[in-house]
């Protein structure tokens, strides 16, 4: 039987790029709240799961009907993504262990396959690190020279997106992210504050469509990406029953 993991879902931002009239995680897709249909998703393959969500102080627009855990709780977000996670791993201390699995996800990730969430589970079971799951990029990069033009072609051998989740040990993980503060880093995800600590997080290739809605034109993108895997069963594959 495998380890049920503990789940972290920072939900606090205001979604500035989006520009809309509410947080971006409550614009409907599909009918539904871009919220709901990550929880959906995270409960489809870890329904035995305990919940932290960060959500804003001042949130107006959430309903708590679309939490389907039975074991979850509201955390204060913070200023920064990171913050928010802090927030929710102090919440808890205490109560998870320092060797517990802790899988962080974006909010603003609605189409994570339960077969990638289950396969990044499998994958760090036994991680002495932890991990994260990434796509490879795939279009030539560009370097701006800060006016618009080209200053430079990178290589792009070697390069990959971060995605979420991306999951560590409970104790590795509050070390990584004290560290970082006391240093002053910014860290843009949980795996760069480990690599801080000069460990090196191991790479699960995942799906190019776990993207990140955060621009206007990804809400629509989004639901093309929905209803393209509502078509094809396989992101329903592979859920654990221990879970
Ligand atoms: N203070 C913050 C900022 C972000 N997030 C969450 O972190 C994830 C990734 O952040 P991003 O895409 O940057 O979301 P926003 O902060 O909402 O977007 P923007 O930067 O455009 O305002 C989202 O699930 C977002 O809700 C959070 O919990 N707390
Ligand atoms: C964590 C993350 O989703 C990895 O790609 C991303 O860094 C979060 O988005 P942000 O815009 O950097 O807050």
């Amino acid at each position: 039987m495998s380890e049920v993991p503990w789940l972290v879902v920072p939900a606090a931002g205001r979604g500035r790029r989006m520009g809309a009239d509410r947080p971006k995680q409550y614009l409907e897709l599909q009918g539904r709240p871009v919220l709901a249909h990550t929880l959906a998703r995270l409960y489809q393959a870890f329904p035995a799961a305990r919940l932290c969500l960060c959500l804003d102080v001042d949130d107006r627009h959430f309903d708590p009907a679309w939490v389907p855990f039975a074991d979850w709780r509201r955390v204060p977000g913070g200023a920064e993504r990171v913050d928010s996670v802090t927030n929710a791993l102090e919440a808890i201390a205490g109560t998870a262990g320092e060797r517990d699995l802790v899988l962080v996800h974006d909010v603003a990730r609605p189409c994570v396959t339960v077969d990638d969430l289950v396969r990044l589970h499998a994958a760090l079971a036994d991680d002495p690190v932890g991990g994260l799951l990434a796509a490879p990029a795939a279009d030539t990069m560009k370097r701006d020279d800060g006016a618009g033009r080209v200053s430079a072609t990178e290589p792009r051998e070697g390069l990959w997106h971060a995605l979420t989740p991306q999951g560590f040990r409970y104790g590795l993980l509050c070390r990584a992210l004290r560290e970082a503060r006391a240093r002053g880093l910014a860290v843009t995800d949980e795996a760069s504050a480990v690599e801080a600590l000069g460990q090196a997080p191991r790479l699960v290739a995942g799906r190019r469509d776990n993207l990140k809605i955060t621009h206007p034109e990804d809400l629509g993108l989004a639901a093309l990406v929905l209803a393209a895997q509502a078509a094809s069963p396989s992101h329903h594959r592979g859920v654990d029953p221990s879970g």
